[in-house]
C-alpha cells in the first residue's frame, strides 16, 4: 500500500501543475463519453423508426433522417473528444516527463557520492530510460484509457440503468465472474513476467560481463564455457517468457470471451421479452440492438484497461524507483560556509574514524598532518584504507568522529563547492567527457584560453602529442572511444589539474602498467604538479614516492608506520620489505 502511495504521491507532485490541461481533459472525456454513449440510443431510434415507417405504423422517413442525423454528429463528437483527451494528454505526458528527467538528473548532481557506490551504473541508468519511458508510454496510453474506462463505465451504466434495469441489471450479470478471472490471469501473467524480467537481468549482466572480460576469456581459451554459460542463461529467459506471453496473452481473449458471453446472455433475455409480449415488436427489438451495443460499449473498457494494465504496473514501479531517488539524501551543505582559508600552515588528519557502514569500521583514528606545500605519500597493501581516507578529504564522505582541518577550519564548515574548487584530485582511471582534447583539458575551468590549456599540456607533457594530431586540440574524445592511451588519460588528468591550479592536491596513482617512456613522462609531469602544493599521493609504486616528505604505511585502517623513505628502510618493517620486493623485479 506504501508502494501505491509513494507512486500517486509522485504523480500528484507533477500533474497537479497542470490544472487548466486536466480542466480541458474533464471536458474533453465527458464530451467523448456522453456522445459516444447516446449514439447507441439514437441507433436504436432509427432502428424503431425504420420498423414503424415499414410497417405503415406512425412516424415518417423525417423522423428517420433526423435520428440519422444526430447519430452521425454524436459520432463525430465522440471522435473530437477522443482526439482531443489524446492531445492534452500526450502534451502533459511529454512536458511532465522532461520535468522528472530534469528533476532526476538535477537531483544526481546534489546526491551524496555514497549512493553511486551502493548503486550499480545500470540501476542507475534504468531509472532515467526504462523507468521514465515505462512512465511516458503509461502517460500516453495506458492513463488515456483509464480515464476514458471510469468515464465510459459510469456513462453507460447510468444510461443502461435508465432505460431499462432489468436488461442493465442482465447486462452487468457477468461482471462479478470476469473480475475473478481476470484477477487470477492478471497474477498468473505478473508472476510470469517478473521471472522473465529477472532472467532477462541475469542474461544481460552475463552478457556484459563477458563482454567486459573478453580479452581475457579468450587468452584462457574459455570461448566454449562461455557460450555453454550463455546458452543455459538464454534458454531460461526463453521458458520464463514464453510462460509469460501465454499468460499476459490469454487476458484479453478472456475478456473478450466474456463480451461475447454476455452479448448473448442479452440477446437471450432480450428475445424472452419479445416473447413475453411486454412490448412491441420494433420496440424490443430496437431495445436488443441497443442493449447489444451496451453490452460491448460495458465491457470494451473493461477489456482496454486489462490490455494496459502491464503498463500500469510497469509505471507505477518506474514512479516508485524514480521516488525513491529524490528520498535519497543530498550532500550536506553548510549554511554559511566559510571559504577555504588562503593561508594555511598544514592540512591535519585529527584521529578519523570512519566505515561505509555503521557497523563496519574501515578508518580507525587516522592522524596525519601535511604541512603546507608538503607531499605526504600514503602507501598500503590493497584493501587498507587509502582510497577511503582519500574520498574523506574532499566530502565524498564525511568521517564519523575526528576532524580534517585546513589550517584550523573543520571541512566540514567550508563551503562544498569552494571546498572542491580548492581540492584538486587526479583519480587512477580519468574519465573522459564527450567533446574534444581541449574542451577536455578545460573540464574544471571551461573559460580558459587557448594558451592556459596549451600551457597545462605543456607541463603536463602531453602538447607535443596533441599537436602530432591531425586536428590537435580540437580532436573529438569520449569516454568509449579514445585516441588516448591509459597513460596519456593521466597525463591529461594532470593537466587538467594544473589549469584549475588547486593549492591542496589528492593524486591517486595510476596502477595500470605503462611502458617505461610513458611512466617517465607520468612522473615528471606529477613532480612538476606537486611543486609547492600540499598533496596526498597514495603511491603503489614506491619509486614514485621516495622523495616524498612523509611516507604513511597504512594497514587494516590503521597507520602502522610513519618516517621518510631512508628512515622506513632502516625500520626494515612492512614498507621495507615491500620496496625490496618491487625493487626485485625493476
Ligand atoms: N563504497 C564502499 N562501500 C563499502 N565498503 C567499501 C567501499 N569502498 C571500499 N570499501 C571497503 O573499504 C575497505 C578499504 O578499501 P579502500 O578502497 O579504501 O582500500 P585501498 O587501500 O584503497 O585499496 P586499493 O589499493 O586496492 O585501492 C575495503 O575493505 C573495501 O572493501
Amino acid at each position: 500500500m506504501t508502494k501505491l502511495k509513494t507512486a500517486l504521491g509522485f504523480y500528484w507532485r507533477y500533474m497537479k501543475v497542470y490544472p487548466w490541461h486536466f480542466l480541458v481533459l474533464l471536458f474533453t472525456v465527458i464530451l467523448f463519453t456522453v456522445t459516444y454513449n447516446l449514439a447507441p440510443t439514437y441507433l436504436g431510434k432509427t432502428v424503431q423508426d425504420l420498423t414503424n415507417f415499414t410497417q405503415g405504423q406512425h412516424g415518417t422517413m423525417d423522423t428517420f433522417q433526423s435520428d440519422l442525423l444526430i447519430m452521425a454528429v454524436l459520432f463525430i463528437l465522440s471522435a473530437i473528444g477522443d482526439a482531443s483527451t489524446s492531445f492534452v494528454m500526450s502534451w502533459v505526458g511529454g512536458r511532465s516527463t522532461q520535468e522528472m528527467r530534469n528533476d532526476l538528473f538535477g537531483k544526481m548532481q546534489r546526491m551524496k557520492v555514497g549512493y553511486f557506490d551502493s548503486h550499480s551504473d545500470g540501476d542507475v541508468l534504468a531509472r532515467f530510460t526504462s523507468d521514465l519511458d515505462n512512465i511516458f508510454n503509461a502517460m500516453n496510453e495506458a492513463f488515456v484509457q483509464l480515464i476514458y474506462s471510469a468515464a465510459q463505465i459510469i456513462g453507460v451504466l447510468i444510461i443502461m440503468l435508465r432505460m431499462n434495469v432489468p436488461l442493465a441489471l442482465v447486462t452487468m450479470s457477468t461482471t462479478p465472474v470476469t473480475i475473478l478471472i481476470a484477477a487470477y490471469v492478471i497474477r498468473r501473467a505478473n508472476r510470469a513476467i517478473d521471472e522473465q524480467q529477472a532472467d532477462i537481468g541475469k542474461l544481460n549482466g552475463y552478457i556484459n560481463e563477458q563482454i567486459t572480460g573478453q580479452k581475457l576469456i579468450i587468452a584462457n581459451n574459455l570461448q566454449k564455457d562461455s557460450l555453454a554459460g550463455f546458452g543455459t542463461r538464454n534458454a531460461d529467459v526463453q521458458q520464463t517468457s514464453t510462460s509469460g506471453q501465454i499468460w499476459s496473452g490469454t487476458l484479453q481473449p478472456v475478456m473478450n470471451g466474456m463480451m461475447l458471453l454476455t452479448t448473448a446472455i442479452v440477446v437471450f433475455f432480450g428475445s424472452w421479452l419479445v416473447l413475453q409480449g411486454n412490448l412491441q415488436t420494433g420496440a424490443a427489438l430496437a431495445l436488443v440492438v441497443v442493449y447489444v451495443q451496451f453490452a460491448q460499449n460495458y465491457f470494451q473498457p473493461l477489456v482496454a484497461v486489462t490490455s494496459v494494465y502491464n503498463q500500469l504496473q510497469l509505471a507505477m514501479t518506474g514512479a516508485r524507483r524514480v521516488e525513491e531517488v529524490h528520498h535519497e539524501d543530498d550532500e550536506p551543505r553548510p549554511a554559511n560556509g566559510l571559504p577555504v582559508p588562503k593561508t594555511f600552515d598544514a592540512v591535519r588528519i585529527e584521529d578519523v574514524h570512519f566505515g561505509y557502514k555503521p557497523d563496519v569500521e574501515i578508518l580507525h583514528g587516522i592522524t596525519i598532518t601535511a604541512p603546507h606545500g608538503k607531499m605526504i605519500a600514503v602507501v598500503g597493501p590493497t584493501g587498507a584504507g587509502k582510497t577511503t581516507l582519500i574520498n574523506l578529504l574532499n566530502r565524498f564522505y564525511d568521517v564519523d568522529s575526528g576532524h580534517i582541518l585546513i589550517g584550523e577550519t573543520d571541512i566540514r564548515d567550508i563551503d562544498l563547492h569552494a571546498l572542491r574548487q580548492e581540492v584538486g584530485i587526479v583519480l587512477q582511471d580519468p574519465q573522459m567527457f564527450s567533446g574534444t582534447i581541449a574542451s577536455n583539458i578545460a573540464f574544471g575551468k571551461p573559460d580558459a584560453s587557448m594558451d592556459e590549456i596549451r600551457e597545462a599540456a605543456r607541463t603536463a607533457q602531453l602538447d607535443d602529442y596533441i599537436m602530432g594530431l591531425p586536428q590537435g586540440y580540437d580532436t573529438p574524445v569520449s569516454d568509449e572511444q579514445s585516441i588516448l592511451s591509459a597513460g596519456q588519460k593521466q597525463l591529461l588528468s594532470i593537466a587538467r589539474t594544473l589549469l584549475v591550479n588547486p593549492p591542496i592536491l589528492i593524486l591517486d596513482e595510476a596502477t595500470s602498467n605503462v611502458d617505461t617512456v610513458t611512466e617517465s613522462l607520468i612522473q615528471t609531469a606529477m613532480d612538476r604538479l606537486i611543486v609547492g602544493r600540499t598533496s596526498f599521493v597514495i603511491a603503489h609504486r614506491l619509486k614514485t614516492v621516495l622523495n616524498a616528505d612523509n611516507i604513511v604505511v597504512i594497514r587494516d585502517g590503521a597507520i602502522t608506520e610513519s618516517g621518510t623513505h631512508q628512515e622506513l628502510l632502516a625500520a626494515d618493517g612492512f614498507y621495507a620489505g615491500l620496496y625490496k620486493s618491487q625493487t626485485i623485479f625493476d
